[in-house]
């Protein structure tokens, strides 16, 4: 038998980081993410092979079951593999080839992706037959326990899919709406520490609460009307507000002079809205070009690593593809 899965990555396109002080955020599942094959096998061997890193391991079930343990001081994508495979019971080995088409550890949800990804391939080759929610649930289990902390963003829109308007109670509530959304994703190659940038937001606001405040309120704003700019299918507006909530994520720090410099070589390329994505301190910058992606993610991607994307409007799916 061979099991194809598919789950995607994700962008923030509005509010990290208010979002944790319960204002609202935009998530979007991207059409880009992790591809997993699973093939059975008649004995009892467990490979997995995880591209790009080239990471290949051989491990052997016992009783049906795996139970491996593995490194937890040294956190790494295999991790996550390994804690969905030891949570089931199998009655044949397989072969697992994790595919990740997009970057890793750049704040594109990649954790979540391979979580929900290999979760979504192993319940079909064990019949068994787990709601959306119930994987959403797994998935940020495994996250927890692995970092230690993380918000249900990033097992949500791996799952789910589609565009995803977080409200102040935390509440995700999924954006209909009618627009394309075209989006280029620049990686400045430096990891940035969401920890720590979270860390040094909150240092930040309690040194200056009053003025961390109103910052946070201008980007709540700039959060419901780009909700409001998406349900209508105002462009224009929705660029002008990436462009204006990049500039209070610089005010509180978060920002990075590489990160600066994309955002504005990628306006100067013609994007009509740009921004950093996710934490900050390194990472990915988002690109909005609905006038013309071709000519600004050429000129990007010969400057930085880059892809072009657009919203997905699946979630995690597994298909049997080889009786
Ligand atoms: N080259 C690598 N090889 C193995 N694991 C890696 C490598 N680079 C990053 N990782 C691990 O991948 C995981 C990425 O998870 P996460 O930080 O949630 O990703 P993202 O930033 O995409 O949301 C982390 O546990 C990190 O330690
Ligand atoms: C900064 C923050 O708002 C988003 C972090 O995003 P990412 O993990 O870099 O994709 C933190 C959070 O929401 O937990």
């Amino acid at each position: 038998m061979k099991i194809k899965a598919f789950a995607p990555g994700k962008i923030i396109l509005f509010g990290e980081h208010t979002v944790v002080y319960n204002k609202p955020a935009i998530a979007v599942a991207i059409n880009r993410g992790v591809d997993v094959e699973l093939t059975s096998r008649d004995d009892d061997e467990v490979n997995i092979h995880i591209s790009p890193i080239n990471y290949s391991q051989k491990l052997v079930l016992t009783g049906g079951m795996l139970e491996y343990e593995y490194d937890s001081s040294n956190k790494r994508i295999s991790d996550y593999i390994y804690e969905v495979i030891n949570r089931f019971k199998f009655n044949h080995g397989f072969n697992l080839n994790v595919n990740i088409n997009m970057y890793l550890g750049a704040g594109l949800g990649s954790s979540a992706a391979v979580t929900v990804a290999v979760l979504k391939a192993i319940m079909l080759y064990t019949d068994n037959d787990a709601t959306l929610d119930e994987i959403a649930s797994i998935a940020r289990d495994i996250e927890i326990k692995i970092q230690g902390a993380a918000s249900p963003i990033d097992t949500a829109m791996s799952t789910y899919g589609g565009i995803i308007y977080i409200d102040e109670n935390s509440n995700l509530n999924p954006i209909n709406f009618d627009m394309q959304l075209p989006l280029i994703v620049s990686n400045c190659e430096i990891a940035g520490n969401t920890g720590e940038i979270v860390a040094s937001v909150r240092d930040k606001y309690n040194k200056h609460t009053p003025i961390m405040e109103s910052i946070f309120d201008a980007m709540a704003k700039i959060a419901t009307d780009a909700k409001m700019a998406l349900e209508c299918g105002n462009s224009m507006k929705l660029a002008e507000l990436m462009n204006m909530n990049q500039g209070l994520l610089d005010a509180i720090g978060v920002n990075t002079l590489e990160l600066s410099e994309m955002v504005y070589q990628s306006r100067k390329f013609g994007s009509e809205g740009s921004k950093l994505t996710g934490s900050g301190g390194g990472g990915c910058i988002i690109a909005y070009a609905p006038h013309d992606i071709d000519e600004v993610y050429l000129k990007l991607s010969q400057l930085y690593k880059t892809f072009k994307c657009e919203q997905s409007n699946s979630g995690v799916y597994a298909k049997i593809v080889e009786k």
